[in-house]
């Protein structure tokens, strides 16, 4: 395996495998070749520098994945996207877009290959939204009326009223606007990959996290390839399937999962570059839908005390939850709110604390165990269904797990 092979995600399937043993195409052909993209040993020198911007890159962008290039000022990463956009050509190398050797596809089918979004958007200030967003559809040289329909519909996509923005000009936009705007107009030809050279780094925090939370979002719905650049350690492990930390002359560190660079930093240059507060990047980057809940005893308002002290006494907490006729959580009980209580349950017990989301990170599930009067928290689903509970220790039995599964994989790659 080469430095610049992805490491295993967990649950791995056979594509994924065959991506990470660096059989990139064996990967690509069974995902049905959308969209990976290839660098195989690719140079770049530009004119009159004595050392190369990127330097004999190899790696693999699976097909369907974001993947971040993190790395300081003059790593090479805006080379590196400008290589496989080819706006620049490489000294020597090959790159592959969606099966295809970029450099033998001509710039429009390139374009319809690749969407690029760069820091403020790049909008052309004297052209409208639509039609900043409607440049390549025009190139491929659509129907009028299918270009503003397509308009109008990106714009939906990331979240901006079409009648309001379609006739808007740049200047008239905030900044977290013309982003939107900038990542619609790379959507335009639904090309397989996307590229965004840190896009959303001119925008204050709270706009950014907006953005990063629309971009997953979008992803979740459209699937695409994206290769993304930032300098910000958070937005990488945030929005990455894969993080690629580059030193100089894009030489990668470390090309692995965000859980398995912050478990195990390949070298001290990626451990200073990843800084301290490990184990609290685990618990933001972590959702509770990916870790173990506990299960307490259930109960009904309608079930016997008897039965439910019973439950209680077999089951591995001193309490119940109690749910309600559509499954959310409603109060704990505990076999002394029961005493001398014969029949239905009814009303007795404490209420929940506002439960957490499956999809929610563990440090939003340590806030709210932090901020409550019970050792529990319960977690819930869809509409509100309960689905478990979350304690201190299940936090830490997470981040155990994560270290011990990180560390056989590590051990089971070193075997191969
Ligand atoms: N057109 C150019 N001509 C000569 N050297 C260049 C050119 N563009 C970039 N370089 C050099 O190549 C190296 C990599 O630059 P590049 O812009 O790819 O880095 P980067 O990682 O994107 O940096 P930043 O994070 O600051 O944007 C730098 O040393 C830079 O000075």
């Amino acid at each position: 395996m080469s430095d610049a092979d992805p490491a295993p995600a967990s649950g791995a399937t056979s594509a994924a495998s065959a991506a990470v043993t660096g059989d990139a195409a064996g990967a690509d052909a069974a995902r049905g070749n959308r969209g990976g993209i290839q660098l195989i040993n690719v140079t770049k020198r530009y004119p009159g520098q004595s050392v190369p911007a990127v330097d004999d890159v190899t790696m693999t962008v699976p097909s369907g994945e974001i993947v971040v290039l993190l790395g300081p000022s003059g790593s090479g990463k805006t080379t590196m996207m400008r290589l496989i956009n080819r706006l620049i050509e490489p000294t020597s190398g090959k790159i592959i877009v969606a099966g295809q050797d970029a450099l033998g596809l001509n710039p429009v089918e390139l374009r319809r290959h690749i969407g690029y979004v760069i820091q403020n958007a790049g909008l052309f200030p004297h052209m409208t939204v639509a039609t900043n967003i409607g440049l390549v559809p025009q190139m491929l040289k659509w129907d009028k009326d299918r270009i503003a329909a397509r308009v109008d519909e990106l714009l939906e996509l990331v979240d901006l009223d079409p009648a309001t923005f379609r006739g808007r000009y740049p200047r008239e936009l905030s900044g977290g606007q013309q982003q939107r705007v900038g990542v619609a107009r790379a959507l335009a030809a639904d090309p397989p990959a996307m590229l965004m050279d840190e896009p959303f780094g001119a925008v204050d925090p709270i706009t950014r996290e907006h953005l990063q939370d629309s971009l997953l979002r979008l992803q979740e719905e459209l699937g695409k390839t994206i290769v993304f650049v930032t300098h910000d350690i958070d937005e990488a492990l945030k929005l990455g399937d894969r993080i690629a930390i580059l030193d100089k002359g894009s030489r990668i560190a470390q090309y692995a999962t965000p859980q398995e660079i912050l478990l195990h930093p390949a070298d001290d240059y990626v451990e200073q570059f990843i800084g301290g507060g490990q184990a609290m990047r685990l618990l933001k980057f972590s959702r509770v839908a990916d870790v173990p809940l506990q299960q307490v005893p259930e109960a009904r308002p309608e079930d016997d005390a008897a039965a439910v002290r019973d439950r209680i006494a077999a089951g591995s907490t001193a309490f119940a939850i109690v749910l309600d006729e559509r499954r959310r959580p409603v109060r704990w009980i505990h076999p002394e709110d029961l005493d001398g209580v014969t029949g239905p349950i009814g009303t007795r017990g404490m209420p929940t604390a506002t439960p957490i989301r499956a999809r929610n990170t563990l440090q939003q599930a340590l806030e709210s165990l932090i901020q409550i009067d019970h050792e529990t928290v319960p977690v819930v689903g869809p509409r509100g269904v309960y689905r478990g509970t979350v304690t201190l220790a299940t936090l830490q039995n997470a981040i155990r797990d994560m270290k011990e599964r990180t560390r056989a994989r590590r051990r089971g790659a070193d075997a191969t």
